[in-house]
């Protein structure tokens, strides 16, 4: 018989509005605080509604499971229930995310502004200098991008110390989890709703969230911008990909809602396969390409040969739409942030003072490491600081005193490596208590958190189609861990409670 209700825990204290906001994120909820009955009962409802509505991932112990689809699947780990978040700065970064789809728009016009700021970074790193090489091929050809698609998500943390929301970075090229940020959300205010007399949460305070439909709504009419009713779009994939499923999920609403048909291609099938018509158009394996979205090639383990090069320049040589060009590719990168934090850059590219103003209250701090005395800094205090290579996908930067390691025998060795690099101001953001569940299992855990809020961006010529903040990403994870990222295994997937 299922147990009395009232016999759980008694309901959880919900904030009363107004309250000091830290004061309030401490009372909304404690997950430790519930009975540990209720947790296992919620956990189970978890991993039921995760199992039935695709919130899943290939299990790592599956050797297919990034192969073929359906088998070594598990759910995607997450947090039990929605993390605590202020509504004013979830607010705050929604309103600056066109700001930042029109950013990345104009700096990827400025071609010498690109290649400027990361000429020194061409001389010491390898996978940045390819890059660069295919970017100045295009400019070369004079090639034009007229239709430009942008699906970004601008990452952020809340600083404790001074209550400010601030940018980790700024995705332009895979920004992961359009589908499974939505899954998790709708499996937050499901669990809301079923559990209200335990937990005196309100369900409407986890906001809707669709990005996985602006998304594919971008992609549909990217397509029709191209204009040919034959061609399809094309995902480029790593060959071995546990994320299928978050991929699978755009793909599929592409199809079902708008019609539009996709493949999916590493690119070494690319090379294999694909080749350019005279009138520019990208044929692969004999399908026309209009619009082709890369969810693969952000990372130098995605080129192990020639082949791989000569894929991405096909790409790029061709009049199919990319997602990222090679130019938003590269405004991506960590440099250009950090070349944009530097006064007087964001006028370069922006006109209004209050959408500059609102950017700028983004900017943590960011430096070269030209700048002796940040690097002296942070060789005294390097907890303060994270030092981070042109790259992507997790797991890349430098933590703690390994920070001053790194700096100390760059000085010593005085070579140009430092040049490849970025410190940035370490952010604190207020550690909370939680419940994980990882492969079944719960873990009552303390944590930090990170917003992902997506961007949506369409041009074609001088007519803006899309430009739109596009839904949310709360990543969360153990505060010990320095790294991040759900593919990376550092985080779980999470969604926000505005209080
Ligand atoms: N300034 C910072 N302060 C605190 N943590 C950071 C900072 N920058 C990055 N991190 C942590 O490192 C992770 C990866 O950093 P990020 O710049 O997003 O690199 P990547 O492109 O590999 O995702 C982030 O998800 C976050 O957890
Ligand atoms: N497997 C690839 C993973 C692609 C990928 O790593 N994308 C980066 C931006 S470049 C990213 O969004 N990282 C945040 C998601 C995380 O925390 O793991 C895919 O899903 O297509
Ligand atoms: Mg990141």
């Amino acid at each position: 018989m299922a147990q009395d209700a009232s016999s759980l825990v008694s309901p959880l204290k919900c904030s009363r509005r107004g309250e000091d906001e830290t004061e309030t994120r401490k009372s909304v909820f404690d997950p430790h605080s519930l009975d540990s009955n209720l947790i296992q009962k919620m956990g189970y409802e978890a991993l039921v509604w995760s199992s039935l509505h695709g919130l899943v991932v290939g299990d790592r112990n599956s050797q297919k499971s990034g192969k073929v689809p359906g088998v070594g699947l598990v759910h995607a780990p997450i947090s039990l229930l929605p993390t605590p978040f202020p509504e004013s700065h979830w607010k705050q970064a929604c309103e600056v995310a066109p700001i930042f789809n029109e950013l990345v728009d104009r700096v990827s016009l400025d071609a010498e502004f690109l290649q400027e700021s990361l000429s020194r970074i061409k001389k010491v790193d390898a996978f940045t200098s390819r890059l660069l090489d295919i970017h100045a091929k295009m400019l070369e050809m004079n090639k034009k991008e007229e239709i430009r698609l942008g699906l970004h998500r601008s990452d952020y943390m809340l600083d404790q110390q001074t209550n400010l929301l601030l940018q980790i970075e700024l995705n332009t090229i895979s920004s992961s989890f359009a589908g499974l940020s939505v899954l998790v959300s709708e499996l937050h205010r499901s669990l809301l709703h079923e559990f209200k007399q335990h937990l005196s949460l309100d369900p409407e305070r986890s906001p809707l969230n669709n990005t996985v439909g602006q998304f594919a709504e971008a992609l549909s009419k990217a397509w029709a911008e191209y204009n040919n009713p034959r061609a399809a779009v094309m995902i480029v994939v790593q060959t071995v990909e546990r994320n299928m499923y978050d991929q699978h999920w755009l793909f599929t609403v592409l199809k079902e809602r708008y019609q539009v048909r996709s493949i999916r291609k590493t690119l070494a099938e690319i090379d294999a396969q694909g080749e350019i018509l005279p009138d520019g158009t990208l044929v692969v394996d004999g399908e026309a390409v209009a619009v082709v979205y890369f969810r693969a090639g952000y990372t130098p383990s995605d080129y192990p040969s020639e082949s791989e090069w000569s894929a991405r320049l096909l790409i790029e040589q061709s009049c199919a739409i990319k997602c990222p060009s090679i130019a938003y590719h590269l405004a991506g990168t960590k440099k250009i942030q950090q070349e944009l934090a530097k006064p007087n850059q964001l006028e370069r590219f922006l006109e209004n003072k209050d959408d500059i103003a609102k950017v700028r209250k983004c900017f943590a701090g960011l430096w070269s490491l030209d700048d002796s005395s940040i690097v002296k800094d942070a060789i005294e205090r390097p907890g303060l600081y994270v030092m981070k290579p042109q790259r992507e996908g997790g797991g890349n930067n430098i933590y703690g005193d390994d920070v001053r390691l790194a700096l100390q025998r760059m000085q010593k060795e005085g070579m140009e490596e430092d040049a490849a690099y970025i410190l940035m101001q370490r952010i604190f953001p207020t550690i909370s208590p939680a419940i994980l569940m990882r492969e079944g299992i719960s873990h009552k855990e303390h944590v930090i958190s990170e917003l992902g809020v997506y961007g949506t961006y369409l041009r074609n010529k001088t007519k803006v189609i899309m430009n739109y903040h596009s839904g949310h990403l709360l990543r969360t994870k153990v505060s010990s861990s320095d790294e991040g990222g759900v593919a990376a295994g550092f985080a779980v997937l999470d969604s926000i409670y505005l209080v």
